[in-house]
């Protein structure tokens, strides 16, 4: 099999909060292990042969929680048993800068709704001391272009478990969607994305909602 399948993140405990995370580094919720759980059984029966993630530990474990509930795989596991991911800072989420641990709802109050909006989704506006999603794109999309292609066009197929705007950025990054419509995408939590290849390269998506076998 060659493809490239895209993971967001279980639910965080901010997430759960309806707080600005960001590069903070915060755990899932039981919720959000049993979404990464629910995820990796839509996996099962899929032959992966390189991990990724980001450097905060929703994503990555995320990716661990799903790899042992896939079930299969397990020759990415190193002696010790631990499953083999490659994390990188360039996949982390967007920094959200000074809101951080703001609730999004008292900010919205505080700034106004079509402030906040245009912060967590436009293109190019980034929220105060922090990244837009054009910054996000500027570093993922390099680190995609390096790391991960060459992977895709050796006939691998590689799991990447990132974040919601990393996974908008990529979305840019794959030709998938542009700056104008990407405002309008939103990623699940937990649910795999999968992306079909021609010629090594990426060309539509769909998501592994539906579980491959039941618990
Ligand atoms: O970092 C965060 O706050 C969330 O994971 C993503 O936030 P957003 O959906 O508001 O961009």
């Amino acid at each position: 099999m060659n493809a490239l399948l895209l993971l967001r993140h279980g639910q965080s405990d901010w997430n759960a909060q309806n707080r600005f995370t960001g590069f903070v580094d915060v755990d899932l919720t039981e919720a959000g292990e049993a979404e990464a759980r629910k995820g990796g059984r839509a996996l099962r029966g899929m032959p992966i042969d390189r991990l990724y993630a980001s450097t905060l530990k929703r994503a990555y474990r995320t990716v661990e929680l799903a790899m042992d509930a896939c079930g299969d795989n397990e020759k990415l596991r190193d002696a010790e048993g631990h499953w083999i991911i490659t994390r990188h800072d360039d996949l982390r989420e967007r920094d959200y800068g000074d809101l951080a641990g703001l609730n999004k709802a008292e900010t919205a109050e505080r700034y106004g709704k079509e402030q906040v909006h245009i912060w967590r989704r436009s293109y190019d506006v980034a929220p105060p001391g922090g990244e837009s999603l054009a910054d996000v794109v500027a570093r993922v999309g390099p680190y995609y272009e390096r790391e991960i292609l060459p992977k895709l066009r050796a006939g691998e197929t590689v799991l990447v478990g990132a974040h919601g705007n990393t996974v908008r950025a990529l979305l840019v990054v794959l030709g998938m969607n542009t700056p104008d419509d990407i405002s309008g995408v939103e990623i699940p939590t937990g649910v795999p994305m999968l992306f079909e290849l021609k010629d090594g390269r990426p060309t539509a998506y769909r998501f592994l909602d539906g579980e491959a076998a039941a618990e």
